[in-house]
C-alpha cells in the first residue's frame, strides 16, 4: 500500500487577500499526512511590472516572459510570494522549505517552441525530481513550489501554476496515493458563473465534455480543466476543486473529478 499524498494548488485570489490567505494557511496547516503546496502570484507580478513601467502580455490566460519579466517573475514568485507563505507556515508550525523548479534540479523544463506565438522564458516540463521530493517528505519537511521551472541550461522558466501542480502530482504518483487539490475562491465548478451554490459535485469525461460543449466552462477554468484531466490520464488518483472548506473539510460542496 502506498502512502497518501495532497499536492494543493492555491490560486491567485486567495495569494491576494491577506485575510483569506492566513486562513487558507492555517487549514493547509492542519490538513493530515504527507503534503505539498503550489502557488502563483500571476496578478502581483502584473502589479509589480506596472510599478516598474513594464507592460504585461497575456494570451489566454498565459504570460509572454521577455528577459524583464523573467525577472519580475523570479522576484515575485520565487521571492515575495514564496518565502512570504513560507514565514506564515513556520508561524502555524508547519517546517515549510521554498523551493522553485531549479532548488535541488526538483523542475526541469525546456523553454516553449515557437510556433504561432513567441512566449519567450516560458517552460514546458518534462519532469520532476520525485526522489527529492520523497527525502524531503520523509524528514518532515513540507515543499512549497512556486511557478518556476529551469532549463538545465543556467535558465529559468515561466510555468504556470496550474500546470507545475499537476506535474507535481503526477511525478509523484509512482511513490504515493496522490490527491490533488485547486483551491480558489469559489466553491468548485459552477454550472452558473453568478450563483456560488451551483458547483457540480461529480465530473467525469463525459461530463467534462458535457460541460465544455455547453460553454459552462470558460477563461482560466479551461486550461485549469485540462490539467486536471491530465493529471488523472497520468495515475493521478482523485483531482478536487473547491474554496478553503474543502480542505479543512468543513463541506461537502465541492468539486470531485474522476475519470
Ligand atoms: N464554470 C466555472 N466555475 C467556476 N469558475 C469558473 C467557471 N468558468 C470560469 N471560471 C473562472 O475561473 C477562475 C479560476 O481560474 P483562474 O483565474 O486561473 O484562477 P486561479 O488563480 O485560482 O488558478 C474563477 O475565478 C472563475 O472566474
Ligand atoms: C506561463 C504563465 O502564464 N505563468 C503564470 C505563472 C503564475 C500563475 O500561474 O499564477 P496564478 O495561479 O496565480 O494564476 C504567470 O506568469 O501568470
Amino acid at each position: 500500500m502506498k502512502d497518501k499524498l495532497s499536492v494543493v494548488k492555491i490560486g491567485g485570489n486567495v495569494i491576494e487577500d491577506e485575510k483569506a490567505l492566513d486562513i487558507f494557511l492555517t487549514a493547509f496547516a492542519k490538513l493530515g499526512g504527507l503534503k505539498i503546496l503550489v502557488h502563483g502570484g500571476g496578478k502581483l507580478a502584473t502589479q509589480l511590472a506596472t510599478r516598474l513601467g513594464i507592460e504585461s502580455k497575456l494570451i489566454d490566460g498565459r504570460r509572454i516572459t521577455d528577459k524583464d519579466t523573467v525577472d519580475i517573475i523570479t522576484m515575485v514568485y520565487g521571492g515575495l510570494v514564496n518565502k512570504k507563505i513560507v514565514a506564515q507556515l513556520q508561524a502555524k508550525n508547519t517546517n515549510a522549505i521554498g523551493l522553485s523548479g531549479a532548488d535541488g534540479n526538483s523542475i526541469h523544463a525546456h523553454k516553449r517552441p515557437v510556433k504561432d506565438i513567441d512566449y519567450g522564458f516560458v517552460g514546458d516540463v518534462d519532469g520532476i525530481n520525485s526522489e527529492l521530493l520523497t527525502s524531503l517528505l520523509s524528514i518532515n519537511l513540507t515543499p512549497i513550489f512556486c511557478a518556476i521551472s529551469h532549463d538545465g541550461n543556467g535558465q529559468l522558466l515561466n510555468t504556470n501554476a496550474d500546470t507545475i501542480a499537476s506535474e507535481i502530482a503526477i511525478g509523484m504518483a509512482q511513490h504515493f496515493e496522490t490527491t490533488l487539490y485547486y483551491c480558489f475562491e469559489k466553491k468548485g465548478v459552477l454550472l452558473d458563473i453568478a450563483d456560488d451554490n451551483s458547483v457540480v459535485k461529480h465530473i467525469n469525461t463525459i461530463k467534462y465534455n458535457e460541460l465544455l460543449s455547453d460553454g459552462i466552462i470558460a477563461d482560466g477554468m479551461l486550461p485549469k480543466l485540462h490539467n486536471c484531466f491530465h493529471a488523472l490520464q497520468n495515475n493521478v488518483e482523485k483531482v478536487c476543486l473547491g474554496d478553503v472548506s474543502m480542505l479543512d473539510k468543513k463541506t461537502e460542496l465541492f468539486t470531485t473529478l474522476k475519470l
